[in-house]
């Protein structure tokens, strides 16, 4: 038998606290984000799969935890990684003070489609960041909520805006492909931009191979740690940019470690999140700092995860997921 590469069960319980850390913004329809962070002999590392995902679905994401925290992250190809704001699905009057929270950025990424919300309201957030920044580089994300037609509508308007790409502007790998070929007959400059249909496939590759998408999302957790994402984007073949999983500074550093190791880094990465949440673990969070981000360890203090501990139920809750989680992880049978 070969021996088990992970640590054990103790030792992850051992070095475990969950927080929860309000939004200020709602973001996701979450008002507070949620994980659990593990301490190894590397560093901590993060494990917070949205609540909603099953085992399954959470197993990568307690693979790049044990990642950062008991192997540490590849050799970084550069110092510092460039950042984007986010600005969440709000109404127009609110960009200007979300956007005030990221500094100075190079680019910004706007959420569209949101359930809900009709077009006109897309039109007016994203007009709304243009006016304020005019040269900044420019990118939505439809999270999958339009249809082919719509998106194409859409995408054809939005174009005047100038945009560096569309990310996941339908739901699935034929949607994008049909959006995709539709933006290029009907000559509209928007390059496809693939997240869910990397994150969520059971093969990563699958985006690429259909040539459904321009270039690809990457996230550290929901792709199993920073050498697997490395992994699936020299199989792809495309470039990628780097995102957030709406993390801790102890996440992001997992993001930042991704996109300091990438050969090419074309855009800004979706690392700027922290700037959207209302506290965090670390006395030096990993916030953007003239829209750069540097490849630092941003640190865990003790104070900070007592400030923010989780309830001792939601606690409970987390800790009971890591025991199924890890046993899927190691192919044990439940404990
Ligand atoms: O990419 C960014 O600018 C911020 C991160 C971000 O948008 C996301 C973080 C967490 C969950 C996702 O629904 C969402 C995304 O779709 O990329
Ligand atoms: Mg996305």
């Amino acid at each position: 038998m070969q021996p088990n590469p992970f640590p054990s069960l103790d030792a992850l319980r051992g070095g475990a606290h969950v927080v929860s850390l309000p939004m200020r913004v709602k973001f996701r329809g979450i008002l507070h984000r949620e994980a659990l962070l593990l301490q190894g002999p590397a560093g901590w590392g993060e494990f917070s799969p949205f609540p909603e995902y099953d085992d399954g679905e959470a197993a990568p994401w307690l693979a790049c935890a044990l990642e950062s925290a008991w192997h540490g992250f590849p050799e970084p190809v550069r110092g510092s990684v460039p950042v984007n704001a986010t600005v969440p699905a709000v109404a127009p009057e609110k960009v200007e003070a979300i956007l005030a929270r990221f500094g100075t950025v190079p680019a910004v990424k706007v959420k569209v489609a949101e359930r809900g919300q009709a077009l006109a309201d897309d039109l007016a957030r994203v007009a709304e960041v243009r006016r304020l920044l005019p040269e900044a580089g420019l990118k939505v994300d439809a999270n999958g909520g339009w249809s082919v037609d719509e998106a194409v509508h859409a995408l054809t308007l939005l174009a005047d805006y100038g945009l560096e790409y569309a990310e996941q502007p339908a739901a699935d790998i034929p949607g994008l492909r049909a959006v995709r070929l539709e933006l290029a007959r009907r000559e509209v400059p928007v390059p496809v931009a693939a997240d869910e249909s990397v994150r969520k496939e059971t093969d990563p590759l699958l985006v690429a191979r259909e040539e459904a998408a321009d270039l690809l999302v990457i996230k550290a957790a929901p792709l199993g740690g920073v050498r697997r994402a490395l992994d699936v984007v020299a199989q792809a073949g495309l470039p990628a940019v780097v995102s957030s999983a709406l993390d801790t500074s102890v996440g992001i550093r997992a993001g930042v470690a991704l996109a300091a190791a990438l050969p090419e880094l074309p855009w800004a990465c979706g690392l700027g999140t922290l700037s959207l949440m209302e506290g965090d673990v670390s006395e030096q969070p990993l916030v953007p700092d003239d829209g750069v981000l540097a490849v630092r360890d941003p640190g865990v203090s003790e104070a900070l995860l007592a400030r923010h501990a989780a309830s001792p139920a939601r606690s409970a809750w987390w800790i009971d997921r890591l025991e199924r989680v890890y046993s899927r992880l190691i192919g044990a049978p439940e404990p």
